[in-house]
């Protein structure tokens, strides 16, 4: 599918597909397409040209935007059962609301009321709040770009323990986070798609080879690139050098991501 505002072209023949549980990474730069693409799911963004299909329905896709707010006099349970009042469709075999503030560990701030949580309970509220409606799909816009390090680990696993049960996307320019969690990509620019498939396969496809580096007692160093680390590992054994340290290198996501999008520019 394609989005244009005006004349300008936000999504430019966009295909992609969603199915099953894991966890999704949706990366670009500023301005690449994400929200829009994320909109246009969710049915706030009318699509131009093709179509978008969600088979099981918007009422199965829960929703949380970067910066979740809430009026601030509710407390965290009935923000919830907020959520479970409104929205699209009512679904079955809903989870009470009690289990859900379990699971993004609020249980214990159920009665306070949410103009007073921080950050990282706003986040994990926003979560809970799409989670109650028991969705099948969950996209998360940035969950973890407020956060201090101690909030941003506790989405980060809750988004793991999220992604065995049921497909979560998220969005995020936090590479390292999208490493950690995405075992698929969409990559983004400029409104292309530039990858869409396994996180281990845009690594392989795109990031620098393992390098693997020896120091040798003397200050000397010698390196070599994937697969040529037996002959190197043979030079240093035959000349019976003394190793000071052994390294390997492995190249980032962020890496695969800069060469894959600087192939496109
Ligand atoms: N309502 C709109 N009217 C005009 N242009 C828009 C509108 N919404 C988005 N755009 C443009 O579409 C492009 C994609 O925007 P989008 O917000 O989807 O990017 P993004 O990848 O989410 O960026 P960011 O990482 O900054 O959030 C941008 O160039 C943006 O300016």
């Amino acid at each position: 599918m394609s989005v244009r505002f005006g004349d300008f072209t936000a999504l430019d023949h966009i295909d992609w597909t969603v199915a099953g549980p894991g966890v999704i990474g949706l990366i670009g730069l500023n301005g690449a397409g994400k929200t829009t693409l994320i909109r246009a799911v969710l049915g706030l963004q009318r699509v131009g040209a093709g179509v978008v299909r969600v088979p099981i329905g918007l009422g199965a896709i829960g929703y949380c935007p970067d910066t979740p707010g809430f009026e601030p006099w509710l407390s965290a349970r009935e923000v919830l059962e907020q959520s479970l009042a409104i929205g699209p469709g009512r679904r079955a075999g809903r989870v009470s609301v009690d289990a859900t503030l379990e699971s993004v560990d609020l249980a214990r701030h159920a009665h306070r009321r949410a103009g007073g949580f921080s950050r990282g309970m706003l986040q994990r509220l926003g979560i809970a709040a799409a989670l109650v409606r028991q969705p099948e799909v969950l996209i998360l816009d940035e969950p973890t770009s407020a956060l201090d390090p101690e909030g941003r680990a506790a989405v980060l696993a809750l988004i793991r323990e999220l992604g065995e049960r049921m497909t979560v996307v998220f969005s995020s320019h936090l590479l390292a986070d999208v490493e950690d969690l995405a075992d698929r990509l969409l990559v983004l620019h400029r409104g292309h798609t530039v990858f869409t498939g396994d996180t281990a396969t845009f690594r392989a496809e795109h990031a620098t080879p393992p390098t693997l580096r020896i120091a040798l007692r003397g200050g000397r160093t010698v390196e070599a690139a994937a697969p040529q680390w037996g002959s190197t590992l043979a030079e240093v054994s035959a000349h019976a050098a003394d190793i000071d340290d052994i390294e390997i290198s492995r190249g980032s996501l962020a890496d695969a991501f800069f060469t894959a999008i600087g192939e496109r520019s």
